[in-house]
């Protein structure tokens, strides 16, 4: 679907094509944990190095990798909120150097402004974006999001009075309403319990089939990926994290997940995925165990 303030505010397409060529990200000012094992007092912190990929128009992309690898990090290079230190990131062959209404951003701590209602976070985004376009068409595609999310009947409320899966809706009824051509969700569920974790994840698939709009997602949960994504992206361990592989995942849509483990596929994939998990996460847990403070 795409949205009826698209021809208002003259988009023409929701066609996104993704490349990260040869990217790489060092902070500075940072002493790592394997400077610290090797006695070095490198002040550079290579978070990222040599990232590669390329991500299809209208596919569904997870990240998944150790803690602290740097998923973030470059989610934050692709939404254009830091610089990559070398190395481009383009979207539809246009070099992103800031954030931009291309790109809908769906945080974990959900980032609602506290003082406004769940309509006016999600028509205040719209303005923001959009300042062209009439007030009134601003609330009709306000209400198309919350109806979408099926927010419908809490649009009066306050961040405060919502649950944490209801506020993770608004946030993610706010990333898509400004029509971006690629959703970055960067742990949107992290933070919800099991149950709601699981209604939120059935919520984004059937957004998903009725949007199919590029997504690159960052979680922790193997299930989580291998339900909602066609393409999992799997990082090596910090510092200079890589890409390791990156996983076709070929179950038909629309998935249900109760139905998903009867593919034999399902389980050599969560297998595979287990395993690099696991050995990336106890590399890092062993080499830290050696570090002097
Ligand atoms: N602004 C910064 N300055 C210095 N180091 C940073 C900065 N931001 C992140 N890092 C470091 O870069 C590495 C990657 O961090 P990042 O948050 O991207 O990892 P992550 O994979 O998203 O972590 P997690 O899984 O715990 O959310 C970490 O070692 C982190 O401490």
């Amino acid at each position: 679907m795409i949205s009826s303030h698209v021809d208002p505010v003259n988009i023409s397409s929701t066609f996104a094509q993704l490349a990260l060529n040869h990217v790489f990200k060092v902070y500075s000012g940072r002493q790592s944990w394997q400077d610290k094992l090797l006695r070095r007092t490198s002040s550079d912190f290579v978070a990222l190095a040599d990232i590669n990929l390329e991500v299809e128009a209208n596919t569904f992309v997870s990240i998944i990798g150790p803690s602290g690898c740097g998923k973030s990090t470059l989610l934050n290079i692709i939404a254009g909120l830091i610089p990559p230190t070398r190395g481009s990131v383009k979207l539809n062959e246009v070099e992103i150097s800031k954030p931009g209404p291309d790109r809908g951003v769906v945080f974990q701590n959900y980032a609602l402004m506290p003082w406004m209602t769940v309509f006016e976070n999600i028509r205040f985004a719209i303005e923001t974006v959009y300042p062209q376009i009439t007030f009134v068409e601003q609330k009709n595609i306000a209400r198309e999001y919350i109806d979408l999310v099926g927010l419908h009947g809490a649009e009066r409320k306050h961040p405060h009075e919502l649950s944490g899966g209801m506020k993770q809706r608004v946030g993610i009824a706010r990333a898509l309403a400004i029509n971006p051509k690629i959703l970055l969700m960067d742990e949107p569920f992290g933070a919800l319990d099991a149950l709601t974790r699981g209604f939120l994840q059935d919520e984004v698939a059937r957004i998903w089939e009725q949007q199919r709009q590029t997504v690159i997602l960052i979680t922790h949960s193997i299930e989580e990926a291998l339900l909602l994504s066609d393409k999992i992206v799997m990082m090596t361990r910090g510092p200079a994290a890589r890409i390791a592989e990156v996983l076709d995942i070929p179950f038909p849509r629309p998935r249900r997940r109760e139905l998903l483990d009867q593919y034999p596929a399902y389980h050599e994939l969560k297998a595979e995925l287990e395993i690099h998990l696991s050995h990336e996460t106890r590399a890092v847990e062993e080499a830290r165990i050696k570090v002097k403070p």
